[in-house]
């Protein structure tokens, strides 16, 4: 019975430190951890490799359906693998993540992920993170989690996020693309970013990735809370 078994899910928009915290959390209560967005981003990788056109919803539900995504963990990063290569570090790039959040209004693909991510819901429990987890994909998690930032910090993160991995990039070109994703997530008609109902709310401006995986942590009742 899946249903019985825990789940932590933890949405919020780009750079707010859901991946960064999701593990932490997993890692610290030895759970499954879902990153949901990598299949998004999967998708809109295969989608590129196919040059398929970003607005041919047919061709994009068809290339879902076709895609095969693989998590593997090497012990410091989690590797994607994409129809049997590994495009860890393609994922990551803000083209990939554009990709994802167009692909991601369609509710056909939405639809076609589903089940795909239902199937982490493994015992001992799973830490999920996304932008739906805590309203459409496990709704009766038993802990829910939004984490903020302002969008100038959360730009700022991932200005040296990239700078650290050689890339370069400018903090207004990040900040504008941050503010569209954000945009885009949170009014498209199926499954926006929103908060659950019954969510906890932590915003992360100023606090430090320790500080924010103890305030997750203790949240469950006997690791802190
Ligand atoms: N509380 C924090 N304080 C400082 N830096 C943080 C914090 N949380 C995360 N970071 C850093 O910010 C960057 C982005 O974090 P992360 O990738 O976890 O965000 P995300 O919400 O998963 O983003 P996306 O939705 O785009 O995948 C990383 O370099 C991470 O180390
Ligand atoms: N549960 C999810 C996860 C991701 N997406 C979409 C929207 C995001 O902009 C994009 C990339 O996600 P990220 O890797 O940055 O978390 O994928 C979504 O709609 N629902």
């Amino acid at each position: 019975m899946t249903a019985t078994v825990p789940v932590l899910t933890i949405d919020g928009p780009s750079g707010s430190g859901k991946g960064t915290i999701s593990r932490l959390v997993a890692q610290r209560l030895g759970w499954h951890y879902l990153d949901s967005g990598a299949l998004y981003r999967a998708v809109g990788v295969a989608a590129g490799w196919a040059d398929l056109d970003l607005d041919d919803a047919g061709a994009l539900v068809r290339c879902t359906f076709d895609t095969k995504v693989d998590f593997r963990d090497d012990g410091s990063e989690l590797r994607v693998i994409v129809n049997g290569n590994d495009a860890t570090d393609e994922l990551r790039t803000e083209t990939a993540g554009a990709a994802a959040s167009a692909i991601a209004a369609i509710p056909e693909v939405r639809a076609a992920l589903k089940e795909r991510q239902r199937v982490f819901r493994v015992a001992p429990g799973l830490v999920a993170d996304g932008r739906d987890m805590g309203t459409v994909i496990f709704p009766d998690a038993a802990f829910k989690v939004f984490l903020t930032a302002s969008a100038e910090e959360r730009a700022d993160r991932r200005y040296k996020q990239l700078k650290n991995k050689g890339v370069s990039v400018t903090m207004d070109g990040l900040l504008r693309e941050i503010l569209a994703r954000d945009a885009r997530d949170a009014n498209r008609a199926v499954a926006p970013l929103r908060p659950a109902e019954d969510a906890v709310r932590i915003d992360t401006t100023g606090l430090d990735i320790a500080t924010v995986v103890e305030r997750v942590l203790a949240l469950l009742p006997g690791q802190g809370g």
